[in-house]
């Protein structure tokens, strides 16, 4: 499991390993392994052009005695210092040490004005050119210019920095992480720095592995530092193992009926496809039987012979253990009121979401899981798609205490929350991929199924969401892949998570 833990957190835990270490032990730790990735990174360290970026705290500290373990290396390293006077005083005192120069960065915004750029004629205009073409001509920037002790986007003169980082051709490596995001959600409110590869310290933070602020961080890699940090954390995401020990397996005593059987409400005249992805999800999903309820049964039949299916309401057909309801169902309320009433667990998706009764989710004793996509999950919450994207895990927590629910947000970093709060799963397999008409139906199946063999919605929400993650990329392998190439790749995606 991959954990990740607030700013609030691991400053306390910082504080409890620094009252037991000799002063400066924990940012040598991280300086060491910020030192050894760009070592990596830059393959041949002698003869490198490194430009480290340094902000006035302790991000900038670590920037600083990493810079020095390079230039002792052999690397001609300077330290563009955004506020001179402010910058870590053992930290530069080592650069210059070691042989590394100094330039100011201070006053390259345009005094007056938000323009984050460069602006030839400004205050610092001789400095201005110096660090451009310093910065343009780098193997290397280490991004040090702010930490978890960073508020709202960069202002203009670290913009400045940033957007020259960005246009230069040197990697970009982000301290911690990258300056101008948000460390505890993910969201990016202004200019923020793009690296390639993000050194962070002691634990993930949500930002890190939440979009848009994902993005920014390129690969990430983990230094220990030795914090020690408590049992639950705010956001954590399934690997190869955890899946696999939570995948339902028949044992000798299986039959259909104990391995579950998944009710799928789904599909309309105008919608049959949605029906039949539904299913073809479940299929490959591991339930004993799906029984199928709508209008789609003979598309459902024929693509699918061994579907039970009815034509009548949800409610008068055969025990389940679970229900899948909403994919392409129209205007269908009573299927979706039908379900709600069901005392199993039901996960309802796309248009089932529109049609569910608020109270009648609330009043439910049995799990629901509700599967929407960012613009759906705008609709519940009132609010614009932009506003969901930008703040991904405040909208799932939102929406999940809304409908005393567990919710999962999908998109490229799908997002899983139960109503009570608590850990938040987030989904590290999640491929553009997937951005593809039907993928969602697919994966509406696949947690129905889950929930079925008795996962929890939690669980069932974050496998599902694992093995189709998995199963996109299997299927996409580098070309475009329809949402039936992905339900059939589902079956390889469970061998690779078996296979460890
Ligand atoms: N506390 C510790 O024990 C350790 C901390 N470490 C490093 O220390 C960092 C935290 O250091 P600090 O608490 O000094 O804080 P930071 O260095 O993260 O940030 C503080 C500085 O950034 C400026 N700043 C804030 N928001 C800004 C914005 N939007 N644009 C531009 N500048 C902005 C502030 O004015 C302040 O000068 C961590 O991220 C990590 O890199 C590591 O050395 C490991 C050990
Ligand atoms: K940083």
């Amino acid at each position: 499991m991959r954990t990740a833990y607030s700013v609030e957190t691991v400053r306390a835990a910082e504080r409890e390993l620094m009252a037991r270490l000799p002063e400066g032990a924990l940012m040598q730790r991280a300086a060491a392994g910020l030192a050894a990735a760009c070592a990596d990174l830059l393959g041949r360290v002698y003869g490198s052009r490194v430009v480290l970026l340094v902000g006035s705290g302790d991000n900038g500290g670590d920037a600083l005695y990493a810079g020095a373990r390079l230039a002792r290396r052999g690397a001609g390293v300077t330290a563009v210092l955004l506020a001179p006077e402010r910058a870590h005083a053992g930290g530069l005192d080592a650069l210059l040490r070691a042989g590394g120069s100094v330039e100011s960065g201070g006053s390259l915004a345009p005094v007056g004005t938000d323009d984050a750029r460069v602006a030839p004629g400004g205050q610092g205009d001789g400095q201005a050119r110096i660090v451009a073409e310093l910065i343009g001509r780098a193997d290397l920037v280490v991004d040090g210019i702010v930490g978890i002790g960073g508020k709202g986007g960069l202002r203009p003169d670290a913009a400045a920095l940033a957007a020259l980082a960005a246009d230069s051709r040197a990697a970009v490596v982000a301290v911690d992480l990258p300056s101008g995001i948000e460390a505890d959600t993910g969201e990016v409110h202004g200019a923020a720095v793009r690296a390639d590869l993000t050194v962070t310290f002691g634990t993930h933070k949500p930002g890190l592995l939440i979009d848009p602020a994902r993005v920014y961080a390129g690969s990430v890699r983990l230094v220990d530092i030795g914090l020690a940090l408590p049992g639950e954390a705010e956001l954590e995401a399934l690997q190869h193992a955890d899946v696999a020990a939570l995948l339902p397996m028949p044992g000798a005593e299986s039959d259909k009926y104990r391995r579950g059987v998944l009710g799928i409400a789904a599909g309309s005249a105008r919608y049959p496809g949605a029906a039949v992805l539904a299913v073809s999800g479940a299929l490959r999903g591991g339930a004993g039987a799906v029984r199928y309820v709508g209008p789609a049964a003979d598309a459902v039949i024929a693509a699918f012979p061994e579907t039970l299916v009815s034509d009548r309401g949800p409610a008068r057909v055969g025990r389940v253990q679970a229900w899948v309801v909403g994919p392409g169902a129209g205007d269908d309320a009573s299927s979706v009121a039908e379900v709600l009433g069901a005392e199993v667990p039901v996960l309802v998706d796309a248009d089932g979401l529109r049609l569910a009764d608020r109270d009648a989710v609330r009043a439910r004793r049995a799990p629901t899981l509700m599967t929407p996509h960012a613009g759906e999950a705008a609709a519940l919450l009132g609010v614009s798609r932009q506003a969901v994207e930008g703040a991904r895990l405040d909208s799932v927590r939102e929406l999940a205490a809304a409908y005393g629910a567990t919710v999962l947000l999908k998109g490229a970093t799908t997002l899983v929350a139960d109503a009570g709060g608590g850990v938040v799963r987030v989904n590290p397999t999640g491929t553009a991929w997937l951005a593809t008409a039907g993928s969602g139906d697919v994966l509406s199946g696949l947690a129905g199924s889950l929930l079925a063999a008795g996962l929890s919605a939690l669980d069932a929400g974050s496998v599902a969401a694992y093995l189709h993650g998995l199963a996109g990329r299997f299927a996409a392998d580098g070309a475009p892949a329809g949402a039936h190439d992905v339900a059939a790749a589902i079956p390889d995606a469970w061998r690779d998570v078996r296979a460890g």
